[in-house]
């Protein structure tokens, strides 16, 4: 469990993470989501005590990192720096991480193994593309069999096949029992591998919410309905559960918390006409843009050529 109180850090007039107050739990992914710049990366370097906190605290199963006495036990963390010896091997890198942690020899045979490692643990570790990197630090994060794992942007350079591997671990870490905390920008991933997400946004929290959760406020899982009878149709949907909204003389209706087909079904049983049937569904990364839209700090532009501008001289 990693708990934020109050977490504030400030770089001289810059606040990156401004009054933070979340808990990851156990035995779920928790994805940690938000803008370039929002502070994910200075969050996580707090947790693992590569960073002070200007004011408020963060915790993990109840002590700051520094206070654990076998911290590698206690969390492992992919960050972004990187901190491998080019000239040295993978092997010998984690060996000398488990030589100093009193973690046994054998694990390192167990994680190089674990991360696809086998035929490059001998090689130099600068000679290794993105993708290898990527899975050194997860196989150094995972050395000490932590209870709480930490990632930041760990699909950064994987291949498909990578991405699949991390997406699967990660499961099998929160069906463990683990505390698991993922950063991520790939929000389609995202979707597939967290079920819960802390959401920042120039370094104050946004939402602490399930992926589920996320989507529906946002619009996401509603039908659209038209009919001939809005009155009527509005009286055969209703029950626990069922949101409809619709403006007062449209033949138009918004419906959450029944399927197309449930409605498409109870409006053919009760004779109604429907001239619109559509499931409405929105995406994480829809959610995602709509959540942070006033708090994203570098945009970027695109040049389209609009058909006015075509053709005339430059
Ligand atoms: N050591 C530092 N000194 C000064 N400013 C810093 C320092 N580290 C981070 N910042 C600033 O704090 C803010 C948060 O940065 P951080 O790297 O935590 O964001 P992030 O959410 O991880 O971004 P990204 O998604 O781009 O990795 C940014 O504006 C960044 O420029």
């Amino acid at each position: 469990m990693i708990d934020a109180q109050r977490l504030t850090k400030r770089y001289g007039e810059k606040t990156a993470v401004d009054g933070l107050d979340f808990a990851v739990r156990p035995g779920t992914v928790t994805g940690f989501l938000g803008p370039n710049g929002a502070g994910k990366s200075t969050t996580m370097r707090m947790i693992v005590g590569l960073d002070a906190p200007t004011s408020g605290s963060v915790t993990v199963n109840g002590r700051h990192y520094a206070r654990h006495r076998a911290p590698l036990q206690e969390v492992g963390a992919l960050l972004e720096a990187k901190s491998v010896h080019p000239g040295r091997s993978a092997h010998n890198h984690l060996q000398a991480l488990a030589l100093t942690h009193g973690i046994p020899r054998r694990r390192v045979e167990e994680v190089i193994e674990l991360a696809g490692l086998g035929s490059v643990a001998r090689k130099r570790a600068g000679a290794f593309s993105l993708g290898m990197g990527q899975r050194l630090g997860i196989a150094a994060a995972l050395l000490g069999d932590p209870q709480t794992v930490m990632l930041d942007e760990p699909v950064n350079g994987l291949d498909p096949e990578g991405v699949l591997w991390i997406r699967n671990l990660l499961k099998s870490l929160a069906d463990e029992g683990r505390t698991v905390f993922v950063s991520s920008h790939l929000m389609s991933e995202m979707a597939l591998v967290a079920d819960h997400l802390i959401v920042i946004g120039r370094g104050r929290l946004l939402a602490d919410t399930t992926v589920a959760d996320l989507i529906r406020e946002a619009g996401g899982d509603t039908v659209h309905v038209a009919t001939q009878d809005p009155v009527r149709l509005r009286d055969v949907l209703a029950g626990p559960g069922v949101d409809i909204t619709g403006r007062i003389g449209s033949d138009g209706l918004q419906v959450s918390g029944l399927s197309a087909r449930e409605i498409g079904l109870k409006a053919a049983e009760h004779g109604i006409a429907l001239f619109e049937l559509s499931a409405r569904t929105v995406s994480l990364e829809e959610a995602f843009m709509e959540l942070t839209r006033d708090a994203v700090e570098y945009h970027g532009t695109t040049t389209v050529e609009s058909p006015e501008s075509a053709g005339r001289p430059a």
